[in-house]
């Protein structure tokens, strides 16, 4: 029933090695390191002989944990604790920045008159407000998702905030300017959205769009709510609100917005058909694995789609094409194939879909459209406290450093409900939906769990520090608890779950892995902390293989009473459930001992047919073929280009592909793609083959590796990151500094993070029990 990762046949390295990796360490012949009674034992540490491995609580081995499985080597740490031996990190170099931003500008074929500019300005101006009329038009006429359908929760989960809104009216503007003025240039679309970054926005009457840049203060001990300022020099990068970075350039239509669609690209309805919901649960992952995965990608990224007064209807309610006149000119909705096996017994030919929010260029340039990120580009628990001022001062309470919470029956602890916030499904308690750092909290019930846990979290160690520091106020006792749970976020992400993902060889190349002892000195100003579009778009999404279609339900610790299964595509956008102490109990049980669906291009019909089903439809939406959809209205290019911007030759045929994807993905692709440059990059991220020892393929963790070494090496405020004004201080045994410090290294989040579900792989390097004990209650 247990399927393993299926390794390529040819290619087990990374695309570009150019550091060797730690393989050595495990050829090591550990079974001669055993005392004369046959207790294993850990080598000293020896100058000659990097790097020193050490007998340690076992969680802190668990970038090795693949080896350790295979190769045993169990020991018992300083502490008395079930440890394992493994290597010592005392030194990280990166290899990132792989992907230097190459000049593509092209050359304009003649100037532009003044004239001409404004009379482009002018026109897009009339354009953007034409797209704005027709929301009075929707308004008036009724055209809106119905509540209770699931293009009205996707909207609810998706839309734009305020900001986001503003700043998308504003990125509309530049792109339709950029679209007149390639017309009035005859520009090819090859060249349009390159040769028009010669031309400033500045420089006409749209200069109100270009975003100031704020004034920093450098010597600040803290984050700012937003991100911006930690980059001294940039101050927007990473910022709430600003553009996505690409890793190559965009392939629209026309140059500029247009979606990549060409006679001969497959409809996506199509290629999502490739994948089936097969039942393969994972033999090593806990479902934890997919609920940390999304948790970090709310953290960093979130492309809202465009809103107005209203969400946007694409489709009618059931699943048909509205006329042209109803039609929102930002819809882009996804062709059902009449032949669907799902649909078409539903009738359903139209999915809802609306386009991302495009943001003024970082240059403020005309050009290409770069949609907006609404949220942190830095792994800094946004996903937990906000993205912006306005979000993160509404979830504190303003008293001893604490989040606000609900408290049902006296001591059951759950997120603060919205009152406003009418965009949940809920019968019995009304429409009831949480709030949280991340706008998406309420988008499935196990995500909520997970919000739920690390706003316990905050608050016990507010209580904490408040009675080791009781000269410290409100402000300070956030402040330095908030900068606390987000060394554990980044500790967990870069300890636990991406040598999980990467395999500890690309860790090690990208530097990413987490030290022994001390601070690491890789912070370099000139990295760009951005999210990089294929990595929102395509790579990250690889996770959505990992989904199941409910969780198990055990009812008490000894796991002796089974309670039923809760169905994901029961509870999309309703966070009733959780209001019962019992449920989520159970389903914190379930996060620590079920398993996810193994890693490959089968994906669960709970998203993949039943997306945002409400309970008075019976189908839902199609997140695979959303994703692809996705990545053609962001223009990303196909998956034989990263190929290349990896390392790697392009594949000049289908055949070549199977050096890098399964033979059941290629055999299927090769007959709906013309060309094999068409392949869209999400379908090579599902289809490729893993790498070794981790769970992606060979071009998606190029991606993810470049995009968590931005985040390690680009972050001021990277927890290890020492020399700074907010550096922590190493670890101390004094009683009054011991809470209050994150020792870089010297603890692991064993230690130090109990209460959080930090607990990746499976029993072997953890104990439940342990784990389900610490979780706090206030
Ligand atoms: C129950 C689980 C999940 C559900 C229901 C879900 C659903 C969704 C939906 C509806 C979108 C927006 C699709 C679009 O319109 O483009 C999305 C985007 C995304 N998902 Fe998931 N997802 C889940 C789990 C995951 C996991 C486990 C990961 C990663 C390990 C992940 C990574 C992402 C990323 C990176 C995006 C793009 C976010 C952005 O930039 O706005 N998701 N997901
Ligand atoms: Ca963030």
């Amino acid at each position: 029933q247990y399927q393993y990762y299926q390794y390529s046949p040819v290619y087990s390295a990374p695309l570009v090695s150019t550091r060797p990796d730690l393989s050595y360490v495990f050829n090591y012949p550990y079974n001669v390191l055993r005392t004369p009674g046959g207790e294993p034992w850990c080598p000293a540490a020896s100058a000659n002989q990097p790097p020193l491995f050490q007998c340690k609580p076992a969680i802190r081995c668990s970038p090795w944990f693949i080896e350790l499985l295979y190769n045993p080597w169990w020991c018992t740490a300083a502490d008395g604790s079930f440890g394992a031996c493994c290597p010592d990190i005392l030194k990280t170099t990166s290899s990132v920045a792989r992907f230097p931003e190459s000049s593509k500008l092209t050359a304009m074929p003649r100037d532009i008159t003044k004239d001409e500019m404004s009379r482009a300005v002018t026109v897009a101006r009339q354009h953007v407000e034409e797209i704005s009329a027709f929301e009075w038009h929707a308004w008036t006429n009724m055209l809106a998702p119905w509540q209770n359908s699931a293009a009205y929760s996707y909207s609810a989960t998706t839309y734009a905030s305020l900001i986001g809104q503003q700043e998308g009216w504003k990125g509309l503007q530049s792109v339709e300017a950029s679209r007149k003025l390639a017309n009035v240039l005859k520009l090819e679309p090859k060249y349009a959205g390159f040769a028009l970054q010669h031309l400033c926005v500045k420089e006409t009457a749209l200069s109100s769009i270009c975003r100031a840049q704020p004034a920093c203060n450098a010597s600040a001990l803290y984050r700012t709510y937003d991100a911006s300022c930690n980059n001294l020099a940039y101050p927007n990068w990473g910022r709430s609100n600003s553009p996505l970075e690409r890793i190559l350039p965009p392939q629209y239509a026309d140059g500029i917005w247009a979606p990549r669609e060409w006679p001969g690209l497959p409809p996506v309805d199509t290629v999502s058909r490739i994948v089936q919901d097969v039942d393969y649960p994972d033999n090593q992952l806990t479902i934890t694995v997919m609920h940390w995965g999304q948790l970090v990608a709310h953290d960093i990224t979130h492309v809202p789609t465009f809103l107005n007064n209203s969400a946007i209807q694409c489709c009618t309610g059931d699943g048909k094409y509205l006329s042209p006149e109803r039609t929102h000119p930002l819809c882009f909705p996804i062709d059902v194939d009449h032949d669907n096996e799902f649909y078409s017994q539903f009738g359903v030919s139209c999915h809802d879909f609306v386009r991302s929010v495009v943001a003024p260029r970082e240059d403020c340039k005309f050009g290409y459209a770069d949609q907006l990120n609404q949220n942190t580009a830095y792994l800094d628990a946004s996903v937990i406290y906000g993205s912006t001022e306005k979000v993160a001062r509404s979830l504190r309470e303003y008293a001893g450093g604490r989040m606000r919470v609900t408290v049902i029956g006296g001591d059951y602890v759950v997120l603060p409900v919205d009152p406003d916030r009418k965009d949940c499904i809920s019968d019995e308690y009304g429409s009831q939906c949480f709030v949280a750092g991340d706008q998406r909290v309420n988008q499935y019930t196990g995500l909520t769990v997970l919000h739920i846990v690390w706003l316990r979290l905050h608050n016990k160690y507010a209580n904490q520090l408040a009675l080791v520091n009781p000269q410290w106020d409100d402000e300070q006792l956030y402040q330095e608890t908030k900068k606390i749970v987000s060394a554990l976020v980044q500790h967990i992400t870069y300890n636990e779950y991406l040598p999980s993902v990467l395999g500890p060889n690309l860790m090690e190349e990208y530097g990413l892995l987490p030290l022994s002892t001390g601070y690491t000195y890789t912070y370099d100003p000139a990295v760009k902390a951005q999210i990089t579009n294929e990595f929102a778009t395509a790579a990250f999404r690889y996770g959505h293989s990992l989904i199941r279609n409910y969780n198990e339900l055990w009812l008490d610790d000894t796991y002796s009473h089974y309670g039923g299964e809760l169905y994901l595509k029961d509870w999309f956008n309703n966070p009733k459930v959780l209001f019962d102490p019992v449920i989520f109990n159970a389903l914190l049980r379930h996060f620590i001992t079920g398993t996810a669906q193994n890693f490959d291009e089968n994906v669960a019909d709970a998203v993949h047919h039943y997306l945002f089903k409400s309970p008075y439809q019976s189908w839902g939406l199609d997140l695979i073929g959303a994703n692809l959809w996705r990545g053609r209205d962001h223009g990303i290019a196909g998956y034989n280009f990263y190929l290349e911007a990896c390392g790697s030759k392009r594949a000049a045929n289908f055949d070549e592909l199977l050096a890098f994807m399964r033979p059941t993905v290629v055999e299927k692709i090769k007959y709906l793609y013309k060309s094999v440059d068409d392949v869209d990059l999400f379908v090579g991220v599902l289809g490729e083959w893993s790498i070794k020892g981790g769970i992606v393929g060979p071009v998606t963790s190029c991606i993810m590796a470049d995009q968590f070494a931005r985040l390690k090496d680009g972050d001021r405020f990277f927890y290890e990151n020492g020399k700074q004004p907010h550096s922590f201080t190493p670890g101390s045994n004094s009683p009054n500094l011991k809470i209050f410090l994150v020792p870089t290294g010297f603890y692991s989040v064993y230690e130090f993070g109990q209460g959080t579900v930090r607990h990746i792989r499976h029993s072997r390097l953890d104990d439940p029990q342990r784990v389900l004990d610490s979780i706090p209650n206030v």
